[in-house]
């Protein structure tokens, strides 16, 4: 079930308009499935501004026992803005204390620590620090750097796991964060650890990608129906 945040006029190119949910309706939406049909996960991800992320947090900080995976949705893929640079405290304030675990991509992790990424011990570094602001655990995104082999970093309860695979060559990687961010708090859901969820989570991702029909001029969209059975677990 969504509550939509906002509308964005987008394709695999670029995101060419943004007209953000008014908070007060955004905060109906969230009622209208809670009330009604509850929820056994929460994943955000664009938010906007300040404005929806208190509404967001309001809404969900009686749900204290179900998993919240947070995706730090900042920048599109083309660089349009999905977050307001003013909004970033808020959600370093108010969101991520309620977070199961916190999904920066490379850029997003930057802005939360203030500090460049260049390599895997920095990412490391810059996931302690994030757990420091106050995240009870963080998955760093290493999407952004350059190389022939992707790494993720997780770090949970104090101990650090690096989750490694080749880069699969294809420019069809349209919300690749949204979508394993998505598969974690769906697999939380199902009551499995946070580390196997990430695991699995990559697993299905990868699938997803390797199997994108191609739609599309720039960044085209994956393949999000992929066979369960075709996911070899990771
Ligand atoms: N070309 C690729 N091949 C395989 N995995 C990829 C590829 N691009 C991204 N990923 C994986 O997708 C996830 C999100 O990617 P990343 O680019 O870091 O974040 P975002 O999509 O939020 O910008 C990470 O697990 C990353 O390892
Ligand atoms: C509504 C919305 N949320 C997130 C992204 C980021 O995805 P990407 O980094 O692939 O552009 C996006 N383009 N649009």
């Amino acid at each position: 079930m969504t509550a939509i945040t906002a509308l964005t006029a987008q394709n695999t190119v670029g995101v060419f308009g943004v007209v953000e949910t008014p908070p007060e309706f955004l905060r109906t939406q969230i009622r209208c499935v809670l009330d009604d049909i509850g929820t056994d996960a929460f994943k955000s991800g664009m938010l906007g501004g300040a404005d929806n992320i208190a509404v967001v947090a309001e809404e969900i900080a009686a749900y204290r026992t179900v998993p919240f995976v947070l995706d730090p949705v900042m920048i599109a893929k083309g660089g349009a803005a999905l977050l307001h640079d003013n909004a970033v405290d808020a959600l370093i304030g108010v969101l991520m204390p309620l977070a199961t675990v916190i999904t920066p991509n490379i850029p997003e992790a930057e802005r939360l620590i203030g500090r460049r990424i260049v390599d895997e011990r920095d990412m490391v570094e810059a996931g302690r620090q994030v757990c420091a602001l106050g995240a009870s655990a963080v998955l760093v995104k290493g999407g952004h750097l350059p190389g022939t082999i992707l790494t993720d970093v997780l770090i949970a309860d104090g101990v650090e796991e690096a989750f490694t695979a080749p880069r699969i060559e294809t420019r069809h990687t349209h919300g690749t964060g949204c979508t394993l961010a998505s598969a974690i708090a769906t697999r939380l859901a199902q009551g499995r650890s946070l580390r196997d969820a990430v695991a699995d989570a990559r697993a299905y991702l990868r699938a997803a990608i390797e199997s994108a029909p191609g739609y599309g001029a720039g960044a085209g969209p994956l393949n999000h129906g992929v066979a369960i059975t075709e996911i070899a677990r990771g």
